[in-house]
């Protein structure tokens, strides 16, 4: 009896671990689809200024091709791989048809009233140019000093997406698309924009972060928005925004406090230390540099949270640096330590960034 338990433990745990590598074998289906119900515009056709009105795989595909052609049910079938993310809902009739409406994921493909949306950053993740460097993730632990990006494109991210204009267009929107609504919780849950004048952003990008603290706090009269050159080059004219070109990892323009968001985990830890001392040298006694960055958990679980940041920590070995990283609070409190920074203290803001203050 005890003997047959046994067998049927192994069994099941056998099956189980087929079952679960199944999952995982197919695992970039999903992104895959998504990808393509991007591209197909699926998104906007069923969402149709809000009416969100469920539709059948070949209603879609005549909004999307009026004259006709293209496979409706290639298209289900894809459809209802994405009803398991919480991109599509499925409304089965009696009869049994389905049908697909947006669930709360595909909402945040539309684009809002500003043009923005989080489907930019899904495409952005999933050109050519990345899809080319995944097979090398193993070469950051063969030789981590060339990132996989580099080795299959011949050249690292940023100058890529630099020498051509519609990846840089693309890089901007993807940012701005994820930007924009986290830059709009953190004013919403955090306070530490009172009493600063001159607020200097590093790695600001087009400046639209600036744009936005500034509107909410207009005791900053003065917003620097400091990029490397070529990013400030294209970057948009905004009132009261300076745009000034440079390299934090030389020097940081001084101002009563330092906004840096999402910019610490391409860097390696001697590279952070350097930027916050830049930091620590352009701040008063008192100053602030407010980061935000991923904040890794200290124990690892099967969280939606816990594999979101894992993931985007493999993400950045393999298409940024080599030793980039996300970080766990410990480690950020460690390096600000390591840069002079007396002070620390942690706001949570949203599950996968979270504000990091280091006071002179
Ligand atoms: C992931 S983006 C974040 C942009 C923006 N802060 C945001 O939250 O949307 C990182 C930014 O850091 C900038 N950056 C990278 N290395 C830099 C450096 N050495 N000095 C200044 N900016 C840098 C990049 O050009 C890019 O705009």
């Amino acid at each position: 009896m005890e003997k047959m338990n046994g067998v049927n433990n192994v069994k099941e745990s056998q099956s189980k671990a087929r079952l679960a590598i199944f999952e995982i074998a197919h695992m970039i289906s999903v992104p895959m689809s998504l990808t393509a119900v991007i591209k197909l515009k699926v998104p906007d056709a069923i969402w149709q200024n809000g009416l969100n009105i469920p539709l059948s795989a070949s209603q879609i595909l005549t909004r999307l091709r009026p004259h006709g052609g293209g496979d409706a049910e290639n298209l289900q079938r894809i459809l209802r791989l994405l009803v398991c993310y919480d991109i599509f809902n499925e409304h089965l009739s009696s009869c049994g048809e389905r049908k697909y409406s947006l669930a709360y994921v595909g909402k945040s493909l539309v684009a809002d009233e500003e043009g923005l949306s989080y489907a930019a950053y899904i495409l952005h993740h999933h050109q050519d140019a990345l899809m080319r460097a995944w097979p090398l993730v193993g070469n950051a632990v063969e030789d981590p000093t060339i990132e996989a990006f580099k080795k299959a494109n011949g050249e690292g991210a940023i100058s890529y997406y630099m020498k051509r204009p519609e990846t840089l267009d693309l890089t901007h929107k993807a940012l701005a698309g994820i930007s924009v609504p986290l830059m709009r919780d953190i004013l919403d849950s955090y306070d530490g924009f009172h009493g600063i004048e001159t607020l200097v952003d590093v790695g600001g990008s087009s400046g639209v972060t600036l744009r936005m603290i500034m509107q909410k706090y207009p005791n900053v009269r003065t917003g620097i928005n400091f990029d490397l050159p070529d990013m400030v080059a294209c970057a948009p004219s905004i009132p009261g925004v300076i745009h000034v070109g440079g390299d934090a990892l030389e020097s940081v323009p001084h101002g009563d406090a330092i906004f840096m968001k999402w910019v610490l985990l391409a860097w390696t830890d001697d590279e952070c230390r350097k930027a916050m001392q830049n930091c620590y040298k352009a701040l008063p006694v008192g100053g602030k540099l407010i980061a935000c960055d991923p904040v890794l958990p200290e124990h690892t679980n099967e969280s939606q949270r816990t594999k979101a940041l894992l993931g985007g920590d493999i993400f950045i070995m393999t298409m940024y640096r080599t030793k980039g990283k996300h970080r766990t609070e410990e480690q950020f409190k460690e390096l600000g330590i390591s840069a002079g920074f007396p002070h620390f203290r942690a706001v949570y803001v949203d599950p996968y960034m979270h504000i990091l203050e280091f006071q002179k």
